[in-house]
């Protein structure tokens, strides 16, 4: 793996925490986007794929949303799957006795913790800690596994922050969770965070950022460089807005650019993302990093020819890796190598002194709009066949 990346990187300190794990969160806030209403076999089919890639948690849902939620999420849990299945809660009683009917592993309680939220909510801080360390216990007490997240927290004063996760960790909860909600933070930011908290927070800590200013997989390798060990994530980032960290950016960016791997079965990582796609109706963008349809695809005759000697020339990793396909195109910036591997893919002969005027029409072609799929092409070189 190494040769195909900057030998920079490893001159760079990265001291990344050794037990780093990744919570899904797309059944959760995958689903809050907008538009987006997952039926309960769509709900267990995008389950049963993240436990094949290993991941570790699935947030299978929000109970307190709907009878069909709470049905969805008891479907996963009676699947058996080795990933863990939590839920999020709001610190309400009712909403772990929800979580506790559904079965699953532990549930998240979250709250408002930032001037705004409180504003909004109309409580003081000594109100949020006492009406948060209640439902931690109720829900400690009846066997949950529980995280603890502060919602807003990136925008939240540090004195009280660091009082109500310190409170919660008192309380046996099992993780912390900084909630960056609006994606309002910086990686440096995170970076200043996290070794804050990490000076009183010794149980782990959890990174849920937003992408609304593309940060959100920086955040989260920011936040774990600083000491955080988990990351929520989701299948092609869908969320909230902008969405949430990718977990198929997270997980390569990991696995090959500084070589932690997590031990994911990655080659189901393009299955996983288009059945989220087809299920959600969200479409993948083309130049979507890691799964989107033009991250092996090549036109541009100098990178065709390169990568036909070594893939390695243009591609920083091997397609295969996370279940791709290699696609070398035709159209305007085609050269002549290209030409010929598409003859010889079809097994067409052709002279030699043919090609370039193949390669012209192959341009002129693109450039008065039309995409040159294999028919088009072969359309293109029937005449010069027996030339
Ligand atoms: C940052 C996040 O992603 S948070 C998760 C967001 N996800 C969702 O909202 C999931 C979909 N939501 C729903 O289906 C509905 O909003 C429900 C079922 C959860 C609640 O519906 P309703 O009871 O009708 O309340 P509604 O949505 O109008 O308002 C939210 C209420 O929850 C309260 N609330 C919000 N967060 C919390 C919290 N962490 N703990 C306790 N109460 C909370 C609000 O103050 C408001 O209460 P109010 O009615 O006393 O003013
Ligand atoms: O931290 C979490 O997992 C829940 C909070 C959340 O979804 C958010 O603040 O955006």
């Amino acid at each position: 793996m190494e040769d195909y990346i900057s030998p920079y990187n490893k001159k760079a300190k990265c001291n990344f925490p050794k037990n780093i794990t990744i919570c899904d969160t797309t059944l959760r806030d995958g689903e809050q986007t907008p538009g987006v209403s997952l039926n309960e076999n769509e709900k267990l089919d995008i389950a049963i794929l993240l436990d094949k890639l290993k991941i570790p948690q699935i947030e299978a849902g929000f109970p307190p949303v709907s009878e069909k939620e709470k049905k969805s999420i008891k479907n996963i849990v009676n699947e058996g799957l080795n990933s863990k299945t939590i839920t999020l809660s709001r610190a309400k009683k009712e909403d772990i006795d929800a979580s506790l009917e559904c079965g699953v592993d532990g549930t998240i309680i979250f709250i408002g913790t930032s001037k705004i939220q409180l504003g909004c909510k109309k409580l003081s801080q000594e109100e949020v800690i006492i009406k948060s360390m209640d439902i931690i216990d109720y829900a400690k007490e009846h066997g949950l596994y529980v995280g603890f997240s502060a919602e807003d927290a990136t925008r939240t004063d540090l004195n009280f922050l660091k009082k109500i996760y310190s409170e919660a960790q008192e309380r046996k909860v099992d993780r912390v969770h900084i909630a960056d909600t609006v994606g309002a933070i910086t990686p440096q930011g995170m970076e200043y965070l996290v070794k804050e908290l990490r000076k009183d927070i010794k149980i782990d800590i959890n990174l849920h950022c937003h992408n609304d200013f593309g940060m959100a997989q920086q955040n989260a390798i920011s936040g774990l460089l600083a000491g955080a060990n988990i990351v929520e994530t989701t299948i092609n980032g869908i969320g909230e807005r902008a969405g949430n960290t990718p977990l198929e950016e997270l997980v390569m960016s990991l696995k090959v650019l500084y070589e932690i791997d997590l031990g994911f079965n990655t080659e189901l990582i393009k299955e996983i993302s288009e059945t989220v796609e087809m299920y959600t109706k969200i479409e993948i963008p083309f130049n979507k990093p890691i799964v989107g349809k033009n991250i092996f695809k090549h036109e541009s005759g100098i990178h065709v020819d390169g990568v036909m000697k070594n893939p390695f020339t243009y591609e920083p990793f091997s397609p295969k890796i996370v279940g791709q396909e290699r696609n070398l195109v035709l159209g305007k910036h085609s050269g002549s190598k290209a030409i010929k591997s598409k003859l010889n893919q079809f097994g067409i002969k052709i002279k030699e002194n043919k090609i370039p005027e193949i390669l012209k029409i192959v341009k002129e072609t693109s450039e008065n709009g039309n995409i040159i799929n294999d028919n088009i092409f072969k359309e293109i070189v029937e005449k010069y066949k027996n030339i």
